[in-house]
């Protein structure tokens, strides 16, 4: 019997007639929901685009669609891996694209010819602004991102001191106090602080949010200590599974389990022997494990795992916590006896948005720092992006920060930045830009008189920059001076004298 003729409602049996059937509703699909779509050839030009990607060109600096074809993919999309899928054949169904443009969500998929050979690819946006669509994906990419920052720059402090192999790496402290960027009146206290703890044996607390620099704190102690010859050694108490973290301390006696442990392991105190022991978030530590770290911190030995004999040990300990230790005691969360042991010297490191005037240093440092990791030439940020940025809350501190500024060298490829292009990236990383800390500048300077702003001496530009942060928590504050010491995190004796030098900045409370 003949086959039926074809009809719409018909799905075509053969092989062909289906393939060519799903390739089109598949098409279809994929143009219907994406954002915009794009072919190369073969060798990696740019042939068509469809009408939703259009609307990126001139985000990607293209103010017609003819400028844009026939270009090499590379040279007009920044950050492309659609050369790569060319050459391996291989799709890259989901991956994360950041560039001057935007961060997307784009598919890559190699289109072959009937005999198998790559003859092009397509390129699909799913999303544009995933940090706002598909935030608890972008939130954990983030914090991968910044755990890699954290990495490349632990490598390239060691590259620069000229270290060798891994062990070596963990214990030798990567920072010294001239690494703490900062000469706000809380930044010096804390240093002076720190300075004074490392002149003595005695154990050392540092209280703070996350990304203050509480690690790089107590890695310079270390290197200001007495014990600089010795190991630095850390163990961010958070990261290690609560099952393991005994063994981790006090190490595991030979024979005690089968398998890997067999020969034994020395624990973190052993390892830190005649030096300096960093716990990191030391208020995550489980109650029956603070109990026996409290045991080996009075007795000076320790007990290794399926051990029965005591090992000395000589290490001085800096704890790190951004929970509010007093308040897990009062709780009952946290012994109070290893929380008296661990108090001896306090100190608090505040948080960025308490020191807004460290900001210009502190991009100088963090562009500087990212120059030499990664040879990526910074842009200038001009000083109404400053300003901005010492408007923010900040709540990743300075991690947050060199995060941001990344990002702005990454997306843009304008030598100088303004307080607009800024509150891009900002909304683009997910921080919803707060007011700058001064008002934002009026039209006029051009690019000859915004430099000439920023060569005056810089003493001169911080005055004006503290000048606009006491302005701006005053107004915010409605002239309550003890609340805007407290939000610039400054002395009442301090605003006094700046609001004597200053009459202009009085606000009637
Ligand atoms: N004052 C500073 N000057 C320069 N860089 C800083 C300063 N403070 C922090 N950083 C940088 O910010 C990042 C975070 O600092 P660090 O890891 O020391 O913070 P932390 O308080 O220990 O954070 P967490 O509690 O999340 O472990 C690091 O890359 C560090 O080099």
């Amino acid at each position: 019997m003949p086959a039926p003729p074809p009809s719409a409602a018909t799905l075509p049996l053969d092989a062909q007639g289906i393939h060519a059937l799903a390739a089109r509703s598949m098409f279809e699909l994929f143009s219907s929901v994406s954002q915009g779509m794009f072919l190369i050839d073969r060798a990696g030009r740019v042939v068509w685009v469809n009408e939703g990607y259009q609307r990126f060109l001139p985000a990607l600096g293209f103010a017609s669609l003819d400028e844009f074809l026939g270009r090499m993919v590379e040279d007009v999309i920044p950050g492309t891996r659609m050369r790569r899928v060319l050459e391996s054949g291989k799709p890259e169904l989901i991956d994360l694209l950041t560039n001057k443009a935007g961060t997307f969500v784009v598919s890559r998929i190699p289109l072959r010819s009937e005999g198998g050979e790559v003859m092009g690819a397509i390129g699909m946006v799913f999303f544009d602004h995933p940090e706002t669509t598909l935030r608890p994906l972008i939130s954990k990419f983030a914090q991968l991102q910044r755990e890699l920052d954290d990495a490349r720059q632990a490598l390239a402090a060691q590259r620069l001191a000229g270290r060798g192999g891994t062990g070596e790496r963990q214990r030798r402290a990567r920072y010294t106090f001239a690494s703490f960027i900062g000469s706000s009146p809380a930044a010096a206290e804390v240093k002076r602080q720190a300075r004074r703890a490392a002149q003595s044996a005695s154990p050392v607390l540092l209280l703070g949010e996350t990304g203050t620099g509480k690690e790089l704190l107590a890695h310079a102690i270390h290197a200001a200590s007495a014990r600089a010859d010795g190991p630095f050694v850390s163990v961010n108490i958070a990261a290690v599974p609560e099952t393991l973290l005994e063994a981790e301390f006090f190490g595991v006696a030979p024979g005690a389990y089968t398998g890997a442990d067999r020969r034994g392991r020395e624990g973190r105190f052993r390892l830190a022997d005649g030096g300096t022991l960093f716990l990191d978030e030391i208020g995550d530590m489980p109650l029956h494990v603070q109990a026996k770290l409290l045991r080996a911190l009075q007795e000076g030995e320790i007990e290794p795992l399926g051990s029965n004999r005591l090992l000395p040990f000589d290490v001085r300990v800096v704890a790190a916590t951004s929970r509010d230790l007093h308040a897990m005691v009062q709780a009952g969360q946290f012994r109070e006896d290893l929380f008296y042991r661990l108090h001896v010297l306090p100190i608090r490191v505040p948080p960025l948005r308490e020191r807004p005037g460290d900001i210009p240093a502190l991009v100088e440092a963090l562009y500087e720092d990212l120059l030499l990791r990664s040879g990526v030439e910074p842009p200038e940020l001009l000083p109404d992006a400053l300003a901005l940025l010492a408007g923010q809350s900040w709540r990743g501190n300075i991690r947050e920060l060199r995060n941001v500024l990344e990002q702005v060298a990454m997306r843009s490829d304008s030598p100088r930045i303004g307080a607009a292009q800024l509150a891009q990236v900002l909304r683009e990383t997910g921080v919803e830009p707060a007011a700058p800390l001064a008002p934002a500048p009026r039209p006029g300077p051009g690019r000859q008189d915004e430099e000439a702003l920023l060569l005056r001496p810089l003493a001169e530009q911080v005055a004006e920059l503290e000048h606009r942060a006491i302005g701006a928590a005053l107004r915010r504050h409605g002239g309550n001076r003890l609340a805007t010491a407290r939000a610039l995190g400054i002395s009442r004796a301090k605003l006094y004298a700046r609001l004597a030098e200053n009459p202009d900045l009085q606000v009637d409370n």
